[in-house]
C-alpha cells in the first residue's frame, strides 16, 4: 500500500506527478494557510507532510501518530520546534542552496531601491510631479564602492558578498558565528567584530537564521552604534530585529533608511509605522519568490520526502537532526 502524504501548499503539476508515482497525495490548495485545527485533525492518517509555514510544534507532533517525515519548502525552519522533533523519530528536511542566487538578487534589489529611492521616485513620476529636472532633495546615494557589513555569512550571505565585490566594487566585511575562510581568500571580504561592523558599514545586511541566540540580535542599542548615513537591510526573519527598536531608530534618524523583506508579524499590519516612512522600502517576504525558484524548492521538498519515505537519507536533513 502506498504511503500517504499531505501537502499544505499549492504545488505545480510536475511536482504532483513526481510524488504520485510513489505516494498517495492529499493537497490543501487554498490560498490561505490550512487552519491549525484542521491540520491536527488530518495529520494522524499521514506518513509525510510537505509544508511551507505550518508550525511544527509539540501539539502537532503529538497528533502526528504515524508521521515519518516533515519536509519544509523553505531553507529557514524557525517554524519547526527542533527540540521536540529531536525527541520524536520524525525526519525533518528543508531546501537550502536552490534559492541562494534568487534571494541574493532580491537583496541587491532592496539595497538599490533603498539607497536610490526607487519606489519613492516611481510614485513621483506616476503622480505627475516630474515637471522639470529632479530636485536635489530627491537624490539618492551611491552603492558602488561603499562598505557592506553582512551579519550571517552563510550560503546566501556569500552570494550577496560576490555581487557586492564583483559587481559593485564594495568593501565587504562580515560578522558570523565562525570565520568563512573561503570568502576571505576568494573575495577579500574581512571578518569584523559586531561593534566594528555596525559602526563603520554604509549598508548593514542581516542574514542569520532566527534562533534563540539571534532573537532581537539587532536592537535599539545596535542602531545607536550605526552611522547616521547607513542603510539597514533585513531579509532574514523579522524577529532577528527588535522592530520597535528599528522604528524608534528611524524616527530618531539614527539611520538613513531601511529595506525590509521580513517583519515581526507577517502579513504586516497596515497601521505599522514602517509603512508610513518614505525612507523605508517594504516587500512581502519575497526573497525566493520567483516562478523558477519556488518550483525548484517544491521539487526539492518532494525529493527529500520520497527519499526519506523510501528509507534513504534525504539530500537536506536539517543539520541539528543529522
Ligand atoms: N527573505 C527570504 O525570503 C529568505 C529566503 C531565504 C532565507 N531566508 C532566511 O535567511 C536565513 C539564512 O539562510 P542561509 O541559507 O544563508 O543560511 P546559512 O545557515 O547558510 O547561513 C546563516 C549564517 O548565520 C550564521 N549565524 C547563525 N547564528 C548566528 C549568530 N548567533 N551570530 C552570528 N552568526 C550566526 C551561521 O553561522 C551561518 O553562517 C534563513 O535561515 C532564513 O531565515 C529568508
Ligand atoms: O526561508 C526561506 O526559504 C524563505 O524565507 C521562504 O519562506
Amino acid at each position: 500500500m502506498k504511503k500517504r502524504v499531505l501537502v499544505t501548499e499549492p504545488i505545480p503539476k510536475s511536482v504532483v506527478d513526481y510524488l504520485e508515482a510513489e505516494v498517495e497525495l492529499e493537497r490543501w490548495s487554498h490560498p490561505e494557510k490550512i487552519p491549525k485545527g484542521l491540520l491536527l485533525q488530518k495529520i494522524p492518517s499521514f506518513h509525510g507532510l510537505i509544508t511551507f509555514k505550518d508550525n511544527i510544534d509539540q501539539e502537532f507532533l503529538q497528533a502526528a501518530s504515524q508521521l515519518e517525515v516533515v519536509s519544509n519548502i523553505s531553507v529557514g525552519y524557525d517554524n519547526f520546534d527542533i527540540e521536540a522533533i529531536k525527541r520524536s523519530k520524525i525526519i525533518a528536511t528543508h531546501t537550502p542552496y536552490v534559492l541562494d542566487e534568487t534571494v541574493a538578487d532580491l537583496i541587491f534589489g532592496l539595497i538599490l531601491a533603498t539607497a536610490r529611492r526607487i519606489p519613492e521616485l516611481h510614485q513621483y513620476v506616476r503622480n505627475g510631479k516630474w515637471s522639470k529636472s529632479v530636485d536635489i532633495s530627491l537624490f539618492g546615494h551611491n552603492v558602488h564602492h561603499k562598505k557592506l557589513g553582512i551579519i550571517g555569512m552563510g550560503r546566501i550571505g556569500e552570494k550577496v558578498a560576490r555581487r557586492a565585490k564583483v559587481g559593485f566594487q564594495m568593501d565587504v566585511c562580515y560578522y558570523n558565528r565562525s570565520r568563512n575562510h573561503k570568502i576571505e581568500s576568494e573575495l577579500g571580504a574581512h571578518y569584523e567584530q559586531m561593534d566594528e561592523l555596525l559602526k563603520t558599514s554604509d549598508f548593514i545586511l542581516l542574514m542569520t537564521p532566527l534562533t534563540e541566540q539571534t532573537y532581537h540580535l539587532i536592537d535599539y542599542e545596535a542602531f545607536r552604534k550605526m552611522k547616521r548615513t547607513s542603510f539597514f537591510i533585513n531579509a532574514s526573519r523579522g524577529a532577528v530585529v527588535d522592530e520597535a527598536g528599528l522604528i524608534n531608530a528611524l524616527e530618531n534618524q539614527l539611520i538613513q533608511g531601511a529595506g525590509l523583506d521580513v517583519f515581526k508579524q507577517e502579513p504586516i499590519q497596515l497601521n505599522n509605522p514602517l509603512l508610513k516612512m518614505e525612507n523605508v522600502v517594504t516587500l512581502p517576504h519575497i526573497g525566493s519568490a520567483t516562478a523558477e525558484t519556488r518550483e525548484e524548492m517544491k521539487l526539492f521538498a518532494a525529493k527529500n520526502m520520497l527519499q526519506a519515505l523510501r528509507g534513504d537519507t534525504p539530500d537536506a536533513v536539517i543539520k541539528e537532526l543529522n
